[in-house]
């Protein structure tokens, strides 16, 4: 049985099935609109996120559709859609995980003292980042939404499940435990919604998605939306399901995945771990109503400051062209970018933070910025595996994935930065193919996830080379830059 991975990212949806062995025989991606309506706010069109999806998904089916039974569904995660129940229309566009307009009510909140009982609960911190302050500013600015939330005429989901909801024909509103602990509204001990952390952010209850495994049935996909009814059998946050496609399955494995942003998941088993310097606890997945737990790291920027380098300065015309760029510096001659353009995520968390260039000098040229706009991914990556280190957890290997991992350049210095050896798959679309695996767990074309982890190919290691030195003086560097940025706000 082949499946097809739908993965509705942040900048583009895909879709693309897989066969048994894992290998990818039709893929078909759209990119659709980012809305900016006011400085730090990040908006998608719900129904842009709909149809980009059908047309991916069309196209592969007509292209590859013969012997797909089944869908895995992987998604951005936070992202917050609020729609009517009975139309199914969204009452506003979605709020992006990057958006900072809530910064002032988490500011409020945390004011409030509440932040460690919401850590004990959620495995998070108060912070933009998560959908419930997003949801609950959707009912505080639309007419009437609050009480139509109370009455149960409304429904919150994030992307997964809104996009349940529509392929289901309205029939199903649920969520998986990935993407539930997301929203800042999910017990991570209970495993189920929590009424105290519904009250703090003042998100009806009535309003949320039922919450099942990530391998489980989510209903079967209406006829009439692509023109054949498969059943929905995994679901999964992109990045959850990035450490599954990573086969992250033993305790003390590492993934990090370089996209629009970059997220680090250290699988920590079957209890969550708590961190001393605010990483995230999170459900790394559940199978069979138990979960595995993972400590998260995350960067709200990485590959988008390679956009910002095309898009807004110019300096390349495609990505790819950096790593020639990067490569052609012996050194980074002092300069550093802090990409705070969202700002600061883990493990500073500074929502107020903007993004500084340093170190400029009559010298500086388009290499320097665009070598110190590669190295801030590594140094970032490095800033979490300190805040690892510090917990007491200290990774051997780290497995790559996401666009960027195309860039040898940058994998090597990540490397030489960690100081521990940087793992790139075969396949790097780990993403969808981690949502194929939770599908065919559930469909039984994988046994287990031992059978699962067979299917991991590596295509290259990078090993570290730098001199002691250098990697010091390069971070006594960074130090100082971030360092700036953090205390700026
Ligand atoms: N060769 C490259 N070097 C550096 N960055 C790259 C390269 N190729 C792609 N990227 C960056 O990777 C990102 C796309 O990765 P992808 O995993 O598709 O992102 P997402 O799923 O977040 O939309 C873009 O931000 C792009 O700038
Ligand atoms: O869509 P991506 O790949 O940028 O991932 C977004 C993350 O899930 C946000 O937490």
């Amino acid at each position: 049985m082949h499946i097809l991975a739908i993965d509705q990212g942040t900048t583009s949806s895909r879709a693309i099935v897989f066969d048994e062995t894992g290998r990818a025989v039709a893929v078909a991606q759209r990119e659709f609109p980012q809305h900016y309506p006011a400085a730090g706010w990040v908006e998608h069109d719900p129904e842009d996120i709909w149809t980009s999806t059908v047309a991916c998904v069309r196209e592969v089916l007509e292209r590859a559709g013969d012997r797909v039974g089944a869908i895995g569904l992987t998604n951005q995660r936070e992202t917050t859609v609020v729609w009517d129940r009975r139309t199914g229309k969204p009452l506003h566009n979605a709020i992006v995980w990057q958006d900072r307009r809530t910064a002032e009510l988490c500011r409020g909140l945390r004011e409030t003292g509440v932040e460690a009982e919401v850590t004990a609960r959620s495995g998070l911190i108060v912070d933009p980042y998560f959908s419930a302050t997003k949801a609950a500013w959707i009912l505080d600015h639309v007419d009437g939404a609050r009480l139509r939330a109370q009455q149960g005429d409304l429904c919150f989901g994030t992307v997964d499940s809104f996009l349940i909801w529509r392929m289901t024909g309205g029939r199903v509103h649920a969520t998986d435990a990935t993407n539930a602990c997301r929203t800042a509204l999910f017990n991570i001990r209970t495993q189920d919604w929590d009424d105290g952390l519904c009250e703090v952010f003042r998100v009806p209850r009535a309003m949320l998605p039922e919450v099942k495994d990530s391998a489980a049935d989510f209903g079967t996909t209406d006829p009439e939306v692509f023109g054949t009814a498969l059943p929905i059998l995994g679901v999964a946050g992109d990045q959850q399901a990035a450490a599954m496609g990573q086969a992250c399955f033993e305790p003390g494995t590492i993934k990090s995945t370089y996209g629009t942003g970059c997220f680090v998941i250290l699988n920590t088993g079957d209890t969550p771990l708590f961190s001393q310097n605010r990483l995230l606890t999170t459900v790394c997945w559940r199978l069979k109503g138990v979960p595995t737990y993972a400590v998260e790291g995350s960067i709200f920027v990485s590959g988008a400051a390679v956009q910002w380098l095309r898009d807004k300065l110019g300096l390349v015309r495609s990505a790819a062209e950096t790593e020639a760029l990067a490569a052609s510096l012996p050194d980074n001659r002092g300069v550093y970018l802090v990409p705070a353009f969202t700002g600061l995520g883990a493990p500073h968390w500074v929502p107020e933070a903007r993004g500084a260039l340093s170190g400029l000098t009559r010298d500086t040229g388009r290499a320097e910025i665009v070598r110190a706009t590669l190295e801030a991914v590594a140094y970032q990556t490095r800033d979490l595996f300190e805040a690892m280190a510090q917990d007491g957890m200290r990774p051997q290997t780290l497995r790559v994935d996401g666009g960027m991992a195309v860039n040898g350049w940058l994998m090597q210095f990540l490397a030489d930065t960690l100081d521990v050896p940087v793992d790139r798959p075969a396949v790097t679309e780990t993403t969808a193919l981690g949502a194929a695996f939770l599908a065919g767990l559930q469909a039984g074309v994988f046994a287990d996830l031992a059978d699962v982890a067979r299917r991991w190919r590596l295509d290259a290691r990078f090993t570290p080379a730098m001199a002691a030195d250098t990697r010091r003086r390069n971070l006594e560097g960074w130090d100082k830059a971030v360092g700036r940025v953090a205390s700026s706000r």
